[in-house]
């Protein structure tokens, strides 16, 4: 597989602030890869440095296989890239700013953007300063995507999108990744970048703390048990179940953890008249929120930084 993007010991300081810390990271090309987390963790940084936007105090940078300083002209043609911060000429309708930034990048159908514009409701004629937040994210978004960059870099993409318009840009992600697009996108939030990306990574004060794939978080995910019985039962017929922990029997009510299949467990429980049985699954946004405030992650995922 070829490697879209690949940071080395990537390292940033705001003279004595320390913006990024020493991190590696390779995304695959094809890849759809969520980049997350909290507000000055480090993700804009991160990013900033992808593009040459700013120089790193110390570490590497490839991008598309190219040196984004010593090939910048060659690998911006290459990527579509949305600002955390997008500003663009508020004097000029969206449509002219639109097709401004298509000729910079050698022409983009006009049909294409309208039909982008048409899928996220936005309207091309009103002038950038009069359109809301959202609607100048919409904008955002459009350059980003219109000209079917290979590498699409995306700093909080969703920031001011409506949940309907957040479910369309997903769409688009989508449709990017099946064309052999790759995606890097910037998020604070698990649930935006969740149904989309095929790999997370997590960093918290400058520093990578983890990287995987949704698929592996979730399934290291667990179910928070409980179950109701006719008569009481014994802790003991229960503590000695794979998967089951964190277990408590009060009378005829049992509460536990359960990591893995639930069958022995069922199967254990279904030896007494069950009356009642509650499972909730573990969100992954509690697995992030434990990443991000630095505790210890009930679920540990271990560290893979391939
Ligand atoms: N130009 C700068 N000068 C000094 N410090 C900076 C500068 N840019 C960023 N920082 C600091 O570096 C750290 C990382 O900031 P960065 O903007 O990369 O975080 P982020 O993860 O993108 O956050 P957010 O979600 O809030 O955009 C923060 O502590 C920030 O204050």
């Amino acid at each position: 597989m070829n490697t879209a993007i690949e940071l080395s010991g990537l390292t940033k300081d705001y003279g004595s602030r320390r913006g990024l810390n020493d991190l590696s990271l390779r995304v695959e090309a094809g890849q759809v890869f969520g980049y997350l987390g909290p507000n000055g963790a480090g993700k804009s940084t991160t990013i900033r440095l992808m593009l040459d936007l700013i120089r790193p105090t110390g570490g590497t940078v490839r991008v598309l296989g190219l040196d984004p300083r010593a090939d910048a002209v060659r690998l911006h043609r290459r990527i579509g890239y949305l600002a955390g911060d997008f500003v663009v000429d508020g004097r000029q309708r969206a449509g002219e700013c639109l097709a401004f930034l298509g000729d910079l990048r050698g022409g983009v159908p006009a049909a294409r953007v309208l039909d982008l514009a048409d899928r996220l409701e936005l309207d091309l004629s009103a002038r950038v300063k009069s359109l809301s937040k959202g609607n100048r994210q919409k904008v955002g978004l459009i350059q980003a995507f219109m000209h079917r960059p290979e590498l699409l870099i995306l700093d909080e993409p969703t920031s001011g999108l409506d949940p309907l318009v957040q479910q369309t840009f997903l769409d688009m992600v989508s449709e990017a990744k099946a064309a052999g697009q790759t995606v890097f996108m910037s998020s604070h939030i698990m649930s935006e970048v969740e149904a989309v990306a095929d790999r997370v990574a997590i960093i918290r004060e400058g520093r990578l703390v983890a990287t995987d794939t949704v698929a592996a978080l979730r399934a290291r995910s667990f179910l928070q048990v409980r179950i109701d019985f006719a008569e009481p039962v014994a802790a003991e017929e229960f503590a000695v179940l794979p998967g089951v922990t964190e277990l408590e029997v009060t009378g005829s009510t049992l509460t536990c953890r359960l990591d893995g299949r639930p069958d022995a467990l069922v199967k254990t429980a279904a030896r007494h008249t069950v009356t009642g049985l509650h499972a909730e699954s573990q969100d992954l946004e509690e697995l992030f929120h434990a990443y991000y405030t630095g505790e210890n992650p009930a679920a540990t995922p271990h560290k893979d930084m391939a």
